[in-house]
């Protein structure tokens, strides 16, 4: 049986609606712990229990290695399996959240996660103050340009390892998925003369590819397509291991959360000789920015610089991948293992 690892848990009942309020704080040795507000139905509590503890482990791991002075953490209200939340008791969830967060003094700050908005962090933010990406009209904003913009930084990184330049004029990549994430980052790309193929199952935006000079193909032959570098930027779970012989790509890197449908899948791709960086330090940009500008209230161009650091992160990722052959999925575990050995 694995050790107890985590610095502290909460479990309640909601003062407002007896639902369970989960907090798992797995570390806040490198700073006050983050992680999303999950709601969502469970067949038992307990469940929900397991979900916070393996979720907040993960978001240390990522705090870590994308160097942020931040910890992990999550929360889990597990509501019955058959349950339908109405405005009102959603209400009352949210401020059990918050004060359940409250008695954690600071060491834990939550965002949206699966089952909460934006829109519910701002209620939550009206009893606590350790809550982030709440609207615009609230002091957040939209994460979507940060994270298009640490992918370009992740994909300059993957650039100067394969062909020695940042610049991606006459660089070949597919972008899977023309999404809030992918249009952006498409668009950045061809302004810097990058040969674009593009993708999207919705058929609308086809046009989009048009006005980019990019090659509209289907989503599968985007996956497959002969380019440097394919950006999965939609759902997760496209790298398969059926997939892996069928690219032609020499790298991965893109914003699509799990991409990998099993973890053995990076041991394949790295036996091809396809070099793909962990989604999660592709994607941090997002969460980077919000963190920097909402909690430690840092100027956009501070965040800015922030978000492009991912382009050093990948680098090293990817060098001490070559140098001690392993997967830049390891050398990124190893990566957070040292900084949090280090805090
Ligand atoms: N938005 C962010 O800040 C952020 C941050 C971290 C990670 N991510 C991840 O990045 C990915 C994209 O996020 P987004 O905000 O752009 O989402 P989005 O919903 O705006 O866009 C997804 C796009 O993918 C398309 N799509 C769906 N299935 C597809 C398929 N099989 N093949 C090709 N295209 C398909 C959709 O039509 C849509 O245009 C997601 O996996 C998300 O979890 C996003």
């Amino acid at each position: 049986m694995p050790g107890f690892q985590h610095e502290h848990v909460v479990v309640r009942s909601g003062g407002r609606s007896g639902l369970p309020v989960i907090i798992a704080v797995h570390s806040t040795k490198l700073g006050q712990a983050v992680g999303g507000c999950r709601v969502w139905r469970y067949a038992d509590w307990r469940d929900g229990l397991a979900d916070a503890l393996r979720l907040s482990a993960a978001m240390t791991a990522k705090c870590a290695v994308a160097g942020l002075a931040n910890g992990g953490g999550k929360t889990v209200v597990a509501l019955p399996a058959d349950a339908e939340l109405d405005a009102a008791t959603r209400r009352m969830v949210l401020h059990d959240v918050a004060d359940a967060i409250t008695s954690l003094s600071g060491t834990y700050a939550t965002g949206p996660d699966v089952g909460t908005t934006p829109e519910d962090m701002a209620v939550i933010g009206e009893r606590t103050p350790h809550v982030f990406c709440r609207p615009e009209r609230h002091g957040g904003g939209g994460s979507s340009a940060a994270t298009a913009l640490g992918t370009l930084a992740a994909l300059r990184a993957v650039r100067r390892r394969l062909h020695g330049t940042a610049a991606f004029r006459g660089a070949r990549l597919a972008v899977v998925g023309l999404g809030s994430v992918g249009m952006r980052l498409a668009r950045l790309l061809a302004a810097e003369g990058a040969e674009l193929v593009v993708a999207d199952i919705d058929p609308a935006k086809r046009h989009e590819s048009d006005t980019l000079g990019a090659t509209w193909v289907s989503p599968e032959e985007a996956l497959t397509a002969d380019v440097d570098i394919v950006v999965p930027a939609a759902l997760g779970g496209v790298l398969t291991a059926d997939v892996v012989p069928d690219l032609r790509c020499a790298a991965i890197a893109g914003p699509a959360n799990n991409q990998l449908a099993a973890e053995d899948v990076a041991g394949l791709l790295h036996r091809r000789g396809i070099a793909w960086v962990p989604d999660h330090v592709v994607s941090a940009g997002g969460v980077i920015n919000t963190l920097a500008v909402e909690l430690h209230h840092e100027s956009a161009d501070e965040a800015r610089k922030r978000v492009e650091a991912i382009e050093h992160t990948v680098s090293d990722l990817l060098h001490t991948a070559e140098l001690q052959r392993v997967t830049p999925a390891q050398a990124a575990t190893e990566l957070a293992r040292l900084r949090l050995a280090s805090a």
